[in-house]
């Protein structure tokens, strides 16, 4: 392969995925939410890209979008250069929820049955593929167990695994931690940037906590309340697990508040 050249065949300057100007509705009858207004951002290769704003500043609807299941009001998202139409194999999300598992089947094929329905794999390699991610997030013990003997994290974790099993482009994460408790929302944060330390697959992460966004994300597009605007977009590389005590971390997390909140410090669209 060219080394100027992504596996798409794309210059490797160009965003992986780009939401431009996106405007985006519900409607129903004699009723119209808007919920984003003229969002834009790129996300690159192996960026773990995340959407910060307060509850209801339309987070997750983006990333409905990004997945192709809204079409925008206004404004285009494009993956790969070309415009998303609709929902595809390219983009998989991860819920919030721990009921996102189809009870029936055990763990190994509830991660298969995604990789061997897309056709991408015949039964057994998807089986294999299956317990590759399974290991990768520590679970082939359970791999014959059923969904309901796990707990929340262990879910979340198959969950994970079966969206990494699908090696799609983007994977969208809708607040995956955000039910669990405390100490294990840590430790998956942890895992996911062990994951990604290993495997380097690009991330699109909604949260509505401050310090989630500076520990697994690299970049931030804080949101205005709704309807969402984009307020600023910072860099959060600097930051990880073992900063969350330090003055420094709590600094960023105060200006971030400030952007995010205070109608005065916010300026549209601003870069830092
Ligand atoms: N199916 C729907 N029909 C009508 N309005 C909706 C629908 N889903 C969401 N909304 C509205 O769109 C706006 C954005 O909602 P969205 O769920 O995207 O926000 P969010 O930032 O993800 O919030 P949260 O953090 O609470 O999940 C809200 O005002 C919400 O009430």
């Amino acid at each position: 392969m060219n080394a100027y050249v992504s596996e798409a065949g794309l210059p490797l300057s160009s965003p992986l995925l780009s939401v431009k100007g996106v405007t985006l509705e519900y409607r129903a009858p004699g009723r119209v939410v808007r919920a984003t207004q003229n969002v834009s951002f790129d996300v690159w290769e192996s960026d773990r890209f995340i959407l910060l704003g307060a509850s209801g500043c339309g987070k997750s609807t983006l990333l409905k979008a990004v997945g192709g299941f809204i079409p925008p009001r206004e404004g285009r998202i494009l993956l790969d250069g070309q415009p998303v139409q609709g929902p595809g194999p390219d983009r998989v999300v991860v819920f919030q929820e721990f009921d996102q598992l189809p009870p029936w089947k055990t763990v190994r094929e509830n991660v298969a049955f995604p990789v061997r329905v897309s056709g991408r794999l015949g039964r057994k390699e998807a089986a294999e593929r299956a317990d590759h991610y399974l290991e990768k997030v520590g679970l082939s013990r359970f791999a014959d167990a059923y969904p309901n003997t796990l707990s929340g994290g262990m879910k979340q974790r198959v969950a994970i695994a079966r969206a990494l099993a699908m090696e799609p482009r983007v994977l969208l994460m809708d607040e995956p931690f955000a039910a669990l408790d405390a100490l294990t929302r840590r430790k998956m944060q942890e895992e996911l940037l062990a994951l990604w330390e290993d495997v380097r697959f690009t991330l699109l992460f909604v949260t509505h906590s401050i310090e989630e966004a500076l520990v697994v994300g690299n970049r931030i597009a804080l949101l205005s309340p709704h309807p969402g605007r984009m307020r600023a977009e910072i860099n959060s590389h600097e930051w990880d697990l073992h900063s969350g005590g330090s003055p420094e971390f709590q600094a960023a997390a105060n200006r971030i508040h400030r952007l995010l909140f205070d109608e005065a410090g916010a300026g549209d669209g601003v870069q830092e």
